[in-house]
């Protein structure tokens, strides 16, 4: 019997063996073997988005961190360390992934209403173009504005920091707890692991929900037009300056240094896209190389075989 399955995380471990290393939110063809509770996946669909984490050591391979994700919640409390560099940085980040990102700012309910909208017209300022929703699990603010992008069969990831909120959201969405959050594993004072962490949750109205560790330790991926979505107000003045490979620095003409001088643009912001560049533009080379040397090996190979093959 051949199945069409979404698969969620706690199948991982059995699946991690299988073809193409399918991850959360990929959509697999499965073969149910008859007499046995098992299926086996013969085939990973297409993927619509992917995330794609760092590996360390000496690995070439990406791994894939979670499929077919239509939004990315970018999430951030309202109440501690907002930080406009890690918020490009996940946009950036989602925008390469193939997603569209949503940012979160939770626990509204710790901060007075001029706090929060100073709060969002800050982010707005670094978010061009992507929505901001100021939000609280503890009052349910903001919630239905959330749940706009989770109408059935669409998937959402949450991507933050610990302690922003996000195992707490997931249990508001859910209208139950169904993940640990902080201030119950803290009281957990003999420190073990309770209850295992799931990855994948499907709402009451049939959204999806993906909580994985692993979208905390994500990669820049190249992308280069996800650069140009990202920091469209640079790119706005870049394409003004006098000569068309400004690198704005000491070029007569640039509009860039002017709109930094006149205060158009923070220099803050201007850094974190040359920095944010630059480290596109490494990964790029490090993958072109990554594809050589395996297109060298596979040849290596083939040309192994036809020796061996035509020796005598
Ligand atoms: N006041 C207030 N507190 C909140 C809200 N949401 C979460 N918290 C609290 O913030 C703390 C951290 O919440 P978690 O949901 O565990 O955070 P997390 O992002 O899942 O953390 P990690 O699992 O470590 O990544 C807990 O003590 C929550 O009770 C909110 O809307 N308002
Ligand atoms: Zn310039």
């Amino acid at each position: 019997m051949e199945w069409i399955a979404h698969l969620s995380g706690k199948f991982l471990n059995e699946a991690a063996s299988s073809v193409n290393f399918p991850t959360v939110g990929d959509w697999v063809q499965v073969q149910k073997l008859l007499d046995e509770k098992k299926a086996v996946i013969q085939e990973v669909l297409p993927r619509k988005s992917q995330f794609v984490r760092k590996v360390a050591g000496q690995k070439t391979e990406a791994q894939i961190v979670a499929a077919n994700i239509d939004t990315v919640f970018i999430v951030n409390s309202l109440n501690h360390d907002l930080n406009m560099r890690r918020i490009e940085r996940y946009i950036l980040a989602a925008y390469e992934s193939g997603a569209s990102p949503v940012v979160v700012l939770t626990k509204r309910d710790e901060c007075s209403e001029d706090e929060v909208s100073k709060a969002v017209l800050q982010v707005e300022e670094v978010a061009i173009g992507v929505p901001v929703i100021a939000m609280s699990s503890l009052t349910g603010e903001g919630i239905t504005d959330l749940l706009e992008y989770l109408p059935i069969g669409r998937t959402a990831a949450l991507l933050g920091s610990s302690g922003v909120g996000k195992s707490t959201l997931v249990n508001t969405l859910m209208e139950q707890k169904v993940q640990v959050t902080k201030d119950v594993r803290e009281a957990d004072s003999k420190g073990r692991h309770t209850t295992t962490h799931r990855e994948m949750f499907v709402l009451p109205n049939g959204g999806l929900i993906i909580d994985t560790p692993g979208m905390r330790e994500l990669q820049l991926w190249e992308g280069e037009s996800a650069i140009d979505t990202t920091f469209q107000d640079v790119e706005q003045f870049a394409a003004l300056c006098r000569f068309n490979d400004c690198s704005h620095d000491t070029e007569p003409g640039c509009r860039v240094k002017e709109a930094i001088e006149i205060g158009e643009l923070t220099q803050e912001r201007f850094l974190s896209y040359l920095k944010l560049q630059r480290e596109l533009a490494y990964e790029k080379r490090k993958q072109d190389q990554r594809a050589q040397l395996e297109e060298k090996n596979k040849w290596k190979k083939i040309s192994k075989g036809l020796k061996k093959k035509y020796k005598n």
